[in-house]
């Protein structure tokens, strides 16, 4: 079925599931360089980044950390199902640089997720239940369970207008 999704909520889903999209080629340059999935130093640099652009915004930091805390957790998720893949059947595909390529771009695509976020707070107060089925037809990165979808989509519900 088909579901009325509002444009500003539409573009807030296309961007947090292009980040996911991109944990395919995080992990591979992990797996090459035989480094961990784990980063807790990059995901401090990601969090508080987070929470800044939440208060230049008008965002709660906190709500806005949660919901970056599960798309964290869910990234890493992504990161070891692909590792289990390959260890079956390795890559065929050249790494992309993780830190001059892949993570200026996740930064951007973070302070993009809050914008959208911040916008759509603005004028609908906040996301509800009946946003799922079009949040759940916009995740479409590999290796996200439907587990993963709920975590992110409750995150996403609990953060609010408070004006
Ligand atoms: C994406 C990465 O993998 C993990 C997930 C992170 C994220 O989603 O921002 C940050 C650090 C890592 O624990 C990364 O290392 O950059």
């Amino acid at each position: 079925m088909t579901t009325y999704t509002s444009p500003a909520s539409q573009d807030l889903f296309t961007a947090i599931n292009l980040r996911l999209s991109f944990m395919k080629a995080v992990a591979l340059y992990k797996a090459t360089h035989h480094q961990p999935i784990e980063d807790p130093l990059r995901e401090e640099i990601v969090l508080n980044k987070a929470k800044a652009e939440a208060i230049e915004k008008g965002l709660n930091p906190e709500q806005l950390e949660s919901f970056f805390k599960a798309q964290i957790a869910v990234a890493k998720a992504i990161q070891y199902r692909h590792r289990a893949d390959w260890l079956s059947l390795p890559s065929s595909s050249l790494p992309r640089d993780l830190q001059n390529d892949i993570h200026p771009t996740l930064i951007t695509l973070g302070s993009s997720i809050t914008e959208h976020i911040a916008d759509y707070i603005r004028e609908n107060r906040a996301l509800t239940s009946s946003d799922f089925d079009a949040f759940n037809q916009t995740i479409t990165t590999k290796h996200v369970t439907d587990r993963d979808k709920q975590l992110l989509f409750m995150a996403l519900v609990a953060i609010k207008n408070n004006d």
